[in-house]
Parts: structure tokens; C-alpha cells; sequence
């Protein structure tokens, strides 16, 4: 047997269209462009490749991106003092503080600092809360990318057995919240789990954020399962994500690759949820189901 790939980067390219052609009307009825605010602190070259992309997506989509680089040695109040501006800041529709930051730089007290509303990443602990009590959320754009594509391969996933290996706020969390609101039953394994391969044996969908190459095996894998690969690790043979893709191809229905999958979505949701962001902000009505 051998899995279905994913074309997360086609399904992508789909969602920036969709986004793209509510942006007119949004002028029309506001007089200007839905806005993202980008701050990258330092010089890290993978961060920096990031965030050139979401301004070229952001600006094809037909929308403002607000660049802001700061010195590698700038100070936590300086930093502080940006986000204020740019939650003051009335063309500023989405605020993205570029992770990690520098170590001598608190992440968390930034996030704290940015407007939840604007919180297009949907890091601030009022949209997890949100999004765990089913209230309207900025959802972390990672998950609700994998979401997309699950709902997408599988259709309706109410009952279907999940196992989210991974439970950062990033992605790990809120990948199983929303799994959770879709009425699967889920797993959540982490660094502490013993013998993760018992609970990959029976799930029929496997999203893997652990962060290690190849990590995951595909005898582990239920026959059928779908697999979601959040991993981007750079190694000698290149990007590869946490599954090793080729025994999990072999094991899967379906499987995401990587690059080419989940990453490209990432991006996508970015700018569906500044579009989002935009459109309550401003009290324009908006079918956020059918973005
Ligand atoms: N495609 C994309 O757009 C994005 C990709 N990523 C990628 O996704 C991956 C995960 O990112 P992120 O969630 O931020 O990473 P973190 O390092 O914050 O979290 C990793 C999680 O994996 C768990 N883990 C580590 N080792 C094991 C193990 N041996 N068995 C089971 N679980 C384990 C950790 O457990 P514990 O909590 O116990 O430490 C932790 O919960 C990375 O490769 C990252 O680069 C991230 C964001 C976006
Ligand atoms: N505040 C914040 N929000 C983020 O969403 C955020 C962040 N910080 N810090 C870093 C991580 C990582 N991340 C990715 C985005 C796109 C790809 C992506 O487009 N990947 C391509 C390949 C890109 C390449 O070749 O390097 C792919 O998988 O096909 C990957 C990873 C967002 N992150």
C-alpha cells in the first residue's frame, strides 16, 4: 500500500486565492487594506527567510505588511514599546512577534502585551482559553492548518481516534483543542508518554510536533491512518519533518510531506486570520466557515 500525499502547498495556494478576493470588498468598505505587522528581533537566517516570504504573500494577497526589524540586542521596553504602537496603531490589523526571540528577550511577556484581537498567531493566552471554552478565537495558524487538511482528506472527523504527539502551546495544544471541538478522541503524547507506539496503533489520524527528524515509524502507524507532519528540522540530507516518510508512506492512507505540506498552510491561515482580524475589528460582516 501506499499513502495518498497531501499537496499542502496546492491547498495553500487555494486559501491565499480565497483570502485575496474578499480583500476589494474590505476596501470598499473601509477605505483601506486589511494590515499585518511583522517584528523580527535579530538576524537568525531561517527567521528571516520567514518573514520576507509573509510579506511577499501578505502584499499578493492585496494586503499592508508593516515590516519592523529590530537589533538583535534590543531591549525588552523598546520591544514593549513597538507592540504598544502597533495595538494603538488603527491600520494594523494582525500583530506577529517572529519566534524565538533572542534569549535575553521574555516571549511571553510579549505576547501577554499584544491585543488579542490582533493576535493573528493566536498565541495570547486569551485565544487559547477561547478556543478551549469554544468561544470566537485567533487560532494558532499551524493546528488550524492541519485541521483544514484533515477535514479536507476525511471529511466530518467526529469519532475518529487522534493522536497529537507534542503539547506546546505552538502547536502540540491547540491542535488537540480543536481536534477536541471536531468530537474526536484525543491523545496527547509528549517527551513523558510510555510506549507511544500502543497509542499510534490505533489512531486513525496522527499529527506529529516533536521537533526530532524521523521521528515517528511507520510500523507504528495504524494501516490506513492519516498522518500530519508539522516537523520542519534541518538536516544534512535537507528539510525533513518528525516522520520518517518513507515507512510511514507505506503504513499511511494518507500522509502530509515535507516541505510541501504543513508549512506552506501555515502562511495561508496568517493571512485568513488578518483577514479575520480585519473584518471584526472593523464590524464588517464575513462567512469566516467559508474561508
Ligand atoms: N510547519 C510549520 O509551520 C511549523 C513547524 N514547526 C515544527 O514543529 C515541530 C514542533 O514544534 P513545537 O511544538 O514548537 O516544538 P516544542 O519543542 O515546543 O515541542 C515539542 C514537543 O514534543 C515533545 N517531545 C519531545 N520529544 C519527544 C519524544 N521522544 N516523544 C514524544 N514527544 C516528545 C515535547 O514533550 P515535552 O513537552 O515533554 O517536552 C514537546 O511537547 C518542530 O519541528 C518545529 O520546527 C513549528 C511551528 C510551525
Ligand atoms: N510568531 C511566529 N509564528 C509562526 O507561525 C512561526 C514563528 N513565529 N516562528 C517559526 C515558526 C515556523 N513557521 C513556519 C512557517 C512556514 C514554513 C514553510 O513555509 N515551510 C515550507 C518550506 C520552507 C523552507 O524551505 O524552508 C514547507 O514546509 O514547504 C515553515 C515553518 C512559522 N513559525
Amino acid at each position: 500500500m501506499s499513502a495518498r500525499i497531501i499537496d499542502g502547498k496546492a491547498f495553500a495556494a487555494d486559501l491565499r486565492e480565497r483570502v485575496a478576493s474578499h480583500v476589494p470588498a474590505f476596501r470598499e468598505r473601509t477605505g483601506r487594506s486589511p494590515g499585518l505587522a511583522v517584528v523580527l528581533v535579530g538576524e537568525d537566517p531561517a527567521s528571516a527567510v520567514y518573514v520576507r516570504n509573509k510579506g511577499k504573500m501578505t502584499r499578493a494577497a492585496g494586503m499592508e505588511s508593516i515590516e519592523h526589524r529590530l537589533d538583535a540586542k534590543v531591549e525588552q521596553d523598546e520591544l514593549n514599546a513597538l507592540v504598544d504602537r502597533l495595538n494603538a496603531d488603527p491600520t494594523v490589523d494582525g500583530i506577529l512577534v517572529q519566534l524565538p526571540l533572542p534569549p535575553h528577550l521574555d516571549a511571553d511577556e510579549v505576547i501577554l502585551r499584544i491585543d488579542p484581537d490582533k493576535d493573528v498567531d493566536g498565541f495570547h493566552p486569551v485565544n487559547a482559553g477561547r478556543l478551549a471554552s469554544g468561544l470566537p478565537a485567533m487560532v494558532p495558524c499551524t493546528p488550524l492548518g492541519c485541521l483544514m487538511l484533515l477535514e479536507d482528506e476525511l471529511g466530518d472527523l467526529s469519532g475518529k481516534d487522534a493522536v497529537v504527539i507534542g503539547r506546546s502551546n505552538i502547536v502540540g495544544k491547540p491542535m488537540a483543542a480543536l481536534l477536541t471541538a471536531k468530537s474526536c478522541t484525543v491523545t496527547v503524547a509528549h517527551s513523558r508518554t510510555r510506549n507511544l507506539p500502543h497509542y499510534l496503533k490505533h489512531a486513525d489520524i496522527v499529527v506529529a510536533a516533536v521537533g526530532r527528524p524521523q521521528f515517528v515509524h511507520g510500523e507504528w502507524l495504524k494501516p490506513g491512518a492519516t498522518v500530519i507532519d508539522v516537523g520542519i528540522n534541518r538536516t544534512e540530507d535537507g528539510l525533513v519533518g518528525d516522520v520518517d516518510f518513507d515507512s510511514a508512506a507505506s503504513m499511511a492512507g494518507a500522509i502530509t510531506p515535507v516541505p510541501g505540506g504543513v508549512g506552506p498552510m501555515t502562511i495561508a491561515v496568517l493571512l485568513r486570520n488578518t483577514l479575520v482580524a480585519a473584518h471584526r475589528r472593523e464590524g464588517v460582516p464575513l462567512d469566516e466557515s467559508a474561508i
